[in-house]
């Protein structure tokens, strides 16, 4: 594995002769725009979807949502679409359902009101060029063709984990380097000073990268669709280190998800405490609906990252008969410590 720094030392710069091109295949006319969304887990992509669809484009768009657990909880998190929308779970498609993706997308634009465009959000461990790999690499590669790359970044969370998995940093920035546009988001919590720093950093390990700064991915949506539509030649280009494909790891091995069901509600306060004061660093992210004591009948939404959690009640969800949450970490997860953390923040029965 190749190291990256974690300095911005410009010294340690690629030039620009070092840049590789990645041809994503020529433009075909007819071809449906397709717009990726990767970066890792719980850096704000589904808050960035949201904020696609419910622009004011007029495109007609249809999305894929693909989450790494058992069960998609990004689905229920995307506003909305509920007609135009498929969901990818258990998996991810840039490893072990490359061919769900392909076929779900065989079927959106075969069908009697194909869409205008379609935004894949993809999971937060995928590797993009793998995933633009398999259309490229398809039988049909007409059928779309690749709008853009949108790559969101936790700003303030982007070094967290490198302890326990050191490979993170290169999957974080191979997700960086295919991208045409980087959201630096969550700058409210990382603040100025650190978001120019990684701005800093991504620019000394890339070149030509675009970055733009975000609160809870609130960006324009000029600079986020359309961004082939200029008649320029698609292709990639990516710093001479991120240019082999990834090692043949499949993502089960490299991360895994742990699911935590119950009937019984939670105490709100005690789960995100714990979240804050226990929660093992191997875990990156937990999210999914709970059901707690109150006066709230609505499930909640709860989302954490690294130790960091939102606790609201769903705006998607109206009932639930019981809490699901699903945490997402290295593959050397306790599972055992988890399930006795989260059962403790149980009420009595
Ligand atoms: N404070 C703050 N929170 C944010 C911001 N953007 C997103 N969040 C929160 O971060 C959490 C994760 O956001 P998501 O949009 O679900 O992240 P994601 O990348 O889709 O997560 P995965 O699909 O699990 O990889 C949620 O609790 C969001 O409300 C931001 O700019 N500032």
């Amino acid at each position: 594995m190749e190291s990256i720094p974690m300095s911005p030392d410009t010294s340690s710069a690629p030039g620009p002769d070092t840049a590789a091109r990645v041809d994503s295949g020529s433009v075909v006319s007819g071809a449906t725009p397709l717009t990726i969304i990767t970066g890792f887990l719980g850096a704000g992509k589904t808050t960035l979807l949201n904020r696609l669809l419910g622009g004011d484009h007029g495109l007609r768009a249809a999305v894929l949502v693909n989450d790494f657990g058992s069960i998609n909880i990004d689905a229920d998190l995307v506003v909305g679409v509920a007609d135009d929308m498929i969901s990818l779970a258990n998996g991810c498609v840039c490893c072990e359902i490359r061919d769900d993706l392909l076929g779900a997308v065989e079927r959106l634009v075969n069908c009697a009101t194909p869409p205008e465009h379609i935004i894949l959000e993809a999971s937060g461990v995928a590797d993009p060029a793998s995933i633009w790999a398999t259309f490229a690499g398809s039988q049909r590669p007409d059928w779309v063709r690749l709008d853009g790359v949108t790559c969101v970044v936790d700003t303030e969370q982007i070094f967290e984990h490198l302890d326990e998995a050191p490979d993170l940093l290169m999957l974080k920035a191979r997700q960086i380097g295919f991208a045409d546009l980087v959201v630096l988001n969550k700058v409210d919590l990382a603040g100025p000073a650190t978001a120019a720093w990684v701005r800093q950093w991504i620019n000394t390990m890339m070149d030509r990268v675009r970055t733009v700064e975000a609160v809870r991915a609130d960006v324009p949506l000029e600079i986020l669709l359309g961004i082939r539509c200029e008649g320029r030649e698609p292709s990639f280009e990516q710093p001479h280190s991120l240019e082999q494909p990834q090692p043949q790891l499949s993502h089960r091995e490299q991360f895994q998800t742990w699911t935590f069901r119950t009937d019984r509600l939670f105490d709100p306060r005690s789960l995100q405490e714990m979240i804050r004061r226990d929660l093992p660093g191997e875990v990156y992210r937990c999210k999914g609906f709970v059901r707690v004591a109150g006066d709230t009948p609505q499930p909640m939404l709860l989302q954490s990252v690294g130790r960091r959690s939102e606790l609201v009640p769903s705006a998607t969800k109206a009932t639930a008969t019981h809490s699901e949450i699903v945490a997402i970490g290295t593959s050397a997860l306790d599972t055992q410590r988890l399930h006795r953390l989260f059962e403790h923040c149980l009420v009595a029965t």
